[in-house]
């Protein structure tokens, strides 16, 4: 059976419910009353949507009993989970004007009764407007670390990411390795076959770079035909298996593709991180490298032998 409920402009639609009436000791009404006026103003705390899951669960918590939350959202590729999994589940589609929010499931082991059901959807009519905020937000946050033209995380985002990474591979004692890589005579690839064909081949060679790494190694596009991988956890030795495999994928686009009128190459520097080194120290001894590896005919690999 599927419900529909409407609330001004938010819609609620529950999806399926087992119903049973069961009598608890729920909290006198008087205080339930201020619990759901207290609601939206802790709600407002956060914008990051795990955190407003977060504190949703733990605040309603006292008023009504339930195990687990799940929250899904398929287009963002988002499920966040809390608690356990039980048999009983009061499923909701949240919408609010059409923009469709995800699906919110509380489950717990025994049903969930006709008046906590009303409870309940009290409660979500608080969460609704706050969710769409965090989920508008964490879109924008992607937005801004995501390159346009190959979808790849870009420069900011790897900012980010090398600043953590390094933090953690000092903090543990962990070998990291740094790739910078540029498409060779891209330039020349622009002025005889248009822009278009420049952005084409870009997005090719990001899509096979991105097929040739394994899953823990993060692939930027740091500028325009330029790209930075960092492979945490591996020595140099590891991470010039990595590069001669990427370079040689990058490489075969040539055979693989009759109707390319142009050679694709690309020249990769490599460094591997040093005790107590910076980020900026790491990328300038990859870049010097990726410098060099240019210097010395392009189409190939060149470890920094530089030492912090
Ligand atoms: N189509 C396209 N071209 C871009 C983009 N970003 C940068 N470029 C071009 O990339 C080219 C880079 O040229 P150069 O820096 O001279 O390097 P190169 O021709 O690859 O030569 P080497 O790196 O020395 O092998 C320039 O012509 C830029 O205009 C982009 O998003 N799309």
């Amino acid at each position: 059976m599927v419900h529909l409920l409407h609330s001004d402009t938010t819609n609620l639609r529950r999806l399926e419910q087992n119903t049973v009436s069961v009598i608890q000791a729920g909290p006198i009404s008087a205080e339930r009353d201020d619990a759901l006026a207290k609601l939206p103003l802790i709600l407002q705390t956060s914008l990051d949507t795990r955190q407003l899951l977060r504190l949703f669960d733990e605040q309603i918590k006292p008023l009504l009993a339930h195990n687990g939350l799940q929250f899904t959202h398929p287009d963002n590729k988002f499920e966040f989970r809390l608690g356990n999994n039980r048999h009983h589940k009061c499923n909701y589609q949240l919408e609010i004007d059409q923009e469709y929010l995800g699906q919110l499931t509380f489950s717990r082991a025994y049903r969930f009764s006709d008046n906590e059901i009303r409870l309940l959807e009290d409660l979500l009519c608080k969460l609704i407007y706050p969710l769409r905020n965090s989920l508008q937000y964490a879109r924008a946050l992607d937005a801004a670390l995501t390159d346009t033209l190959t979808q790849l995380p870009n420069r900011q985002a790897y900012k980010n990411t090398i600043e953590r990474e390094i933090d953690l591979a000092h903090r543990l004692r962990l070998p990291l390795s740094l790739l910078v890589l540029d498409i060779d005579y891209f330039k020349n690839i622009n002025d005889s076959f248009g822009h278009q064909v420049g952005d084409e081949t870009l997005c090719r060679v990001a899509d096979t770079l991105l097929a040739s790494l394994r899953r823990s190694d993060a692939l930027f596009r740091i500028g325009g035909e330029e790209f930075a991988i960092v492979l945490s956890h591996s020595h140099h030795e590891a991470a010039l298996l990595a590069a001669e495999r990427l370079r040689t994928a990058i490489y075969e686009l040539n055979q693989s593709n009759t109707d390319q009128k142009f050679p694709i190459s690309i020249s990769i520097g490599l460094a591997e991180l040093c005790v107590g080194e910076s980020a900026d120290s790491l990328f300038l001894k990859a870049d010097e490298a990726l410098y060099q590896a240019k210097f010395a005919g392009r189409n190939q690999v060149v470890t920094s032998r530089v030492t912090a």
